[in-house]
């Protein structure tokens, strides 16, 4: 079994347990479901630089990169430093996140933010709305077509953007459908771990002009960005190269700085 048929599996028990714990009419009660969300789409297709800044403790390839940190400190500096969403990881098991991570997050700043997760379930999406997210995640990958209809349409149905993420071509072909925003290419196998940004510019051309193109995983270069922004990609994911640091925020805005020079 490869790492990715692990997480799900793990996840599938998961959802399963806290579907016991709080109900759907319980999550469903929660004041933040009143919550106007920001588009993260939005946002990009106006900004010059595009970085979507990761809160990422660990993670399956690199095992540990940062657990000394705590989620307030790093998505404000995140947002002081300009970056156009922050994606806030919520698995506890192979990455070291939790939906506790989102709420401070979300305390914390009022840019657009992306519950980085696993999605199987519809039950996850409202999670994120109730968790205070404004954009979720469906990756490819691990999704049937008709899961994806099912799950986006939930998420535009209150009001969440919708980053769905590919690696192949078979999988960019399955998914392509109204209810997305953004279409993410992850660079990164998730089965292998191996990362090439020659993915991205490989099925740039493939992405209909209507989705916000982003661009995931192993960007860690200013060079790296002006070479993606000339295949048409608005959005950059980025987590370890500044989760890897001591002070993620001053990371990104270095960073931000050198981009818009
Ligand atoms: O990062 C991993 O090792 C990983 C393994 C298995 C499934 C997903 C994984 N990562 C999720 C991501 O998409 C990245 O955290 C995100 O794109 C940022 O990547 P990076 O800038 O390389 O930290």
């Amino acid at each position: 079994m490869n790492i990715l048929d692990k997480i799900v599996a793990d996840k599938r028990k998961e959802v399963d347990l806290k579907k016991s714990l709080i109900t759907l009419p319980q999550l469903e009660a929660s004041v933040m479901m009143e919550r106007t969300s920001v588009s993260l789409a939005a946002v990009l297709r106006k900004s010059n630089t595009g970085i979507i800044a990761e809160h990422k403790r660990r993670s399956p390839s690199k095992s540990v990169i940062n657990q000394n940190l705590n989620v307030q400190d790093v998505a404000k500096g995140y947002a002081d430093a300009g970056v156009c969403g922050i994606s806030v990881l919520t698995d506890g098991k192979y990455f070291g996140g939790s939906l506790d991570d989102l709420v401070l997050a979300r305390a914390s700043v009022n840019i657009p933010l992306l519950r980085k997760e696993f999605i199987i379930d519809e039950y996850q999406i409202v999670e994120a709305k109730a968790y205070g997210a404004d954009v979720i995640l469906l990756i490819a990958a691990i999704l049937s077509r008709e899961e994806i209809k099912t799950l986006s349409e939930l998420a535009k149905s209150l009001g969440l953007d919708v980053l769905l993420e590919v690696h192949n071509e078979e999988e960019l072909q399955k998914s392509i459908m109204p209810s997305l925003d953004m279409l993410g290419v992850n660079n990164r196998n998730l089965k292998t771990f191996e990362v090439s940004l020659d993915t991205s510019k490989t099925l740039s051309e493939q992405i209909p002009e209507d989705f916000v193109k982003v661009s995931e995983s192993g960007i860690s270069t200013i060079g790296a960005i002006q070479e993606l922004k000339g295949f048409g990609y608005q959005g950059f994911l980025i987590g370890e190269n500044f989760m890897k640091t001591d002070d993620p925020g001053a990371s990104a805005k270095e960073f931000i700085d050198e981009l818009n020079k």
